[in-house]
């Protein structure tokens, strides 16, 4: 048997075949329906932030030289969305939060510290620093910086600080489209009556739905029946497409037409990883159309797509960071056989440890809903109790 691809390799492979087929295509879209994309162009702030010195504390603003020891007289009143006058010398203002600060003072005392006299006038118990509670401006940012690289990936707070620069329309590269394509003759959708021999097509759920959340379009190819001349076809007839990403049908069974077609037809980038599950993946070119077969076995699927194809899809829209957050903790468990593959298995974090699910069959999904991460295991490696593995979030993959 030809050696495995080491995960490394498999990845470097892939990532060169992205950049070379990038999707360079931009288009400018309201901000509010940008989640998940990728910035085409930087974020470069048109003001300063805040836009003027405000109060971070319901209080007294004052300008500090004006303060004796003795109380203050109050000559105004300022709340958020305001434009105050300038302070009157020798007195304070009451501000409240957010609120700018009036021309001429300089600090802000918060009214728990404060005694309001009967005649009105406040005294200041504690000792006044200048400055203090004061937000000064561009204190957050400042004009012409640059807040998001371009291949920035626009998530919820990316789409917070954008709004806060007050842009509502943004430059991001345009959504990729992917044929997702399920191969199998016993393959049933859901809703429809299941026969003999036949189950439900997990997999084309899982990867739409998140093919959506990566910003991809997503072309419904359909189920492909487990034939050599349909699968030619069924290609033929996707060119169109930027990536078509299949599942099944790209290990060495009689029926593994996909892969077969591929390998002999296409061009190959790679096939056969050193990876538990997710080894008969298979990536290339047919008639010059880029694409990734996963294999079918639901959890290979999930791996697979989590740690390939996603960077592969960032690196395309130019994406700055493709590798997911992953960190050491200690193992929860006892792994005593050396494995030929690295591992990916299905786990939780339970009082700072890594724990297993019982159940690490390729064939179940069920276990990946139960876990919160990818825990990895080296080829190779046994380990004890409290040794280090890697654990990935599944939130930074799916
Ligand atoms: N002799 C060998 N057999 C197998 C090897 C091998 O090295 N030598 N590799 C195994 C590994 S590892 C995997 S993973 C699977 C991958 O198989 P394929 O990619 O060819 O996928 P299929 O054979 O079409 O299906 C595998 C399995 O997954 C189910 N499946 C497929 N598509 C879906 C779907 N859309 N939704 C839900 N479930 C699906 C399918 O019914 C099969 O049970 O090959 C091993 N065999
Ligand atoms: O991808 Mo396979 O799991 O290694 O069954
Ligand atoms: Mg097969």
């Amino acid at each position: 048997m030809s050696a495995l691809l080491p995960l490394e390799e498999a990845l470097a492979r892939l990532l060169a075949q992205a950049a070379a087929e990038p999707v360079v295509e931009t288009e400018c879209i309201p901000a509010a329906a940008a989640e998940g994309r990728v910035l085409a162009a930087p974020l470069v702030a048109g003001l300063d932030l805040p836009p003027w010195p405000n109060s971070a504390m319901d209080g007294y603003a004052l300008r500090l030289a004006d303060w004796t020891g003795e109380p203050l007289a109050v000559s105004q009143q300022i709340f958020a969305g305001q434009a105050p006058v300038a302070l009157q010398p020798g007195s304070c203002a009451r501000i409240f939060t957010g609120a700018p600060l009036p021309e001429g003072a300089d600090t802000v005392e918060m009214q728990e510290n404060v005694e309001v006299l009967a005649d009105g006038r406040v005294r200041f118990r504690e000792p006044l620093r200048l400055g203090q509670n004061v937000r000064p401006r561009g204190q957050e940012v400042t004009s012409g910086e640059v807040l998001l690289e371009a291949g920035s990936r626009l998530g919820p707070v990316e789409l917070g600080l954008v709004a806060s620069l007050g842009v509502a329309q943004v430059e991001v590269r345009r959504r990729p489209r992917v044929a997702l394509l399920s191969t199998g003759d016993e393959l049933v959708e859901p809703g429809q009556p299941l026969g003999a021999g036949q189950i439900y097509n997990s997999n084309r759920a899982l990867l739409a739905a998140w093919l959506i959340r990566l910003g991809c379009e997503v072309l419904d190819a359909g189920i492909l029946p487990d034939d050599l001349a349909q699968t030619r076809a069924r290609l033929a007839a996707l060119g169109a497409a930027d990536l078509i990403l299949s599942t099944g049908g790209v290990s060495v069974g009689e029926a593994d037409f996909l892969g077969q077609v591929l390998r002999e037809e296409g061009e190959l980038t790679l096939w056969k990883l050193a990876l538990k599950p997710g080894k008969p993946l298979t990536c290339g070119h047919y008639r010059g159309t880029p694409l990734i077969g996963l294999p079918g076995n639901p959890a290979a699927t999930l791996v697979t797509a989590g740690l390939l194809v996603r960077p592969y899809l960032l690196r395309r829209l130019g994406a700055t960071r493709l590798e997911p957050l992953r960190f050491s903790v200690p193992a929860g468990f006892v792994w005593s056989k050396a494995g030929g593959r690295r591992e990916f298995l299905r786990g939780r974090l339970e009082q700072g440890r890594a724990v297993l699910h019982p159940n690490q069959s390729s064939g179940v999904l069920r276990s990946a809903a139960w876990a919160d991460g990818l825990v990895e295991v080296r080829e190779g490696s046994t380990l004890l109790e409290g040794d280090a593995v890697t654990f990935i979030p599944l939130s930074e993959l799916f």
